[in-house]
């Protein structure tokens, strides 16, 4: 899909590392839960690395200090609930949504866009902290981690919204941050756009050939057309 002055049907908008900055919460409750574990804690810049898979994904990758691989199954059955009990009480506090993506929000509703909000975030942590941040009432539907069968990088979650919203998907476009948002959207037939910004895995995102990829949700109007 040609990228300059785009008019999408629809815009699917990533959470963590795209909307909002979760690493200081996630990191605070993945630290605690080590500390439970009698295991070293692993901080911020680790956990920036790990986040992007929802939190089961995280808190296997936490507990072997890698982004491959995986823990023994009697820690997991250990770690995860400390951890999801944890981030239940730690899920906004210390999270900051990104400068400049409420503005941007609002330039796409003010041009007539609609917007849906896609992350592989459990259901019982987005709509909190989509809530606590005042950006829930932008979206028109909200596709959590749980919502269907696959997350992303499987075009699963955002072919549903398509669905959902009665939007045709070659004509639909993902904002995110990683790799997975990349995939899922090439999968779907969406375009994509791409934060600098984000969680990535450590990798540049510009590795992963979105469309565009910018540094402010401010940058729309450089994509998107403006309401006739
Ligand atoms: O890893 C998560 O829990 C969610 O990540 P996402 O919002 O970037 O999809
Ligand atoms: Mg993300």
């Amino acid at each position: 899909m040609a990228i300059s002055k785009i008019k999408p049907e629809l815009v699917l908008i990533d959470l963590d590392g795209t909307l909002i900055d979760s690493v200081p919460d996630l990191a605070y409750c993945v630290d605690e839960m080590m500390k439970q574990l009698d295991m070293p804690v692993r901080g911020e810049a680790a956990v920036r690395n790990w986040v992007g898979n929802g939190v089961q994904r995280l808190t296997e990758r936490a507990l072997i200090n890698a982004v491959e691989g995986m823990p023994e199954q009697q820690l997991m059955d250990k770690a995860y609930p400390i951890f999801l009990e944890l981030y239940k009480h730690n899920n906004s506090q210390r999270s900051c949504v990104y400068d400049g993506v409420k503005q941007g929000i609002e330039w796409l509703l003010d041009n007539g866009y609609r917007v849906a909000c896609v992350t592989n975030k459990a259901e019982a942590f987005t709509l909190p902290l989509l809530k606590a941040k005042g950006l829930l009432d932008y979206f028109e539907l909200v596709v959590s981690g749980d919502t269907c069968a696959e997350k992303k990088p499987h075009p699963m979650p955002l072919l549903h919204a398509a669905e959902k919203l009665g939007a045709n998907p070659a004509n639909c476009l993902m904002l995110g941050d990683s790799r997975s948002d990349v995939k899922a959207a090439r999968a779907a037939d969406f375009g994509i756009i791409c934060m600098s910004y984000g969680y990535n895995h450590g990798e540049d995102i510009r590795d992963y050939n979105p469309d565009a990829v910018m540094d402010s949700f401010m940058e729309l109007p450089n994509y998107l057309q403006a309401k006739a």
